[in-house]
């Protein structure tokens, strides 16, 4: 008697999914770091204020505008007065806005945002910085920046340069 056999189904590989990935199989890929920071370019007498970084960590010996990182719930105002009240131990009040720009290093990402900030009270005490000095605007450039600060210089160097 005839027997009619149906063909085996054909492997059709659209059809093939991967098995999903296995904890202990996933990758190891830790998630970059992001930084949100604060600079005050402080201005006293037509001199801006600049600080080297300590020889220690990261962006060693470069300069930078003093501040650090907001911390959670702060405005950035907040967190800048904070930061230089502890770095540099005086007083600012905070006014416009220089740049926001963000730098990728190889320890994570920093989004930078520097204010034009009044000096109210105190003598900038170094904590710290290594250094700092007083500069005219026009020699801003002249100093090793950390990456995330070019813009800011430029922008600087192009609103206060008579
Ligand atoms: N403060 C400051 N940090 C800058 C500037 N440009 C720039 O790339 N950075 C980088 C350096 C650091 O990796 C990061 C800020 O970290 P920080 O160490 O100064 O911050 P912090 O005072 O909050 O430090 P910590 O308490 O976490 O130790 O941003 C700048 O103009 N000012």
């Amino acid at each position: 008697m005839y027997r009619w056999h149906a063909p085996p189904p054909r492997l059709d590989i659209r059809r093939l999914r991967p098995r999903a990935t296995r904890v202990w199989e996933a990758p190891l890929v830790s998630p970059i770091k992001q930084f949100e920071v604060v600079g005050a370019v402080i201005v006293a007498d037509g001199l801006v204020l600049c600080a080297q970084r300590g020889p220690m960590g990261s962006l060693a010996g470069m300069w930078e505008f003093p501040g650090g990182k907001i911390e959670p719930g702060e405005t950035p105002r907040a967190a800048l007065e904070r930061e230089i009240s502890e770095e540099l131990r005086c007083v600012v009040s905070v006014r416009d806005q220089v740049a926001t720009t963000r730098h990728e290093y190889p320890f994570g990402i920093v989004t930078l945002t520097t204010f034009y900030c009044d000096l109210l009270d105190g003598t900038p005490t170094l904590t710290e910085h290594a250094e700092v000095r007083w500069l005219p605007p026009g020699e801003l450039r002249g100093l090793d920046w950390a990456p995330a600060d070019i813009p800011a210089v430029e922008k600087i160097s192009a609103d206060l340069v008579a």
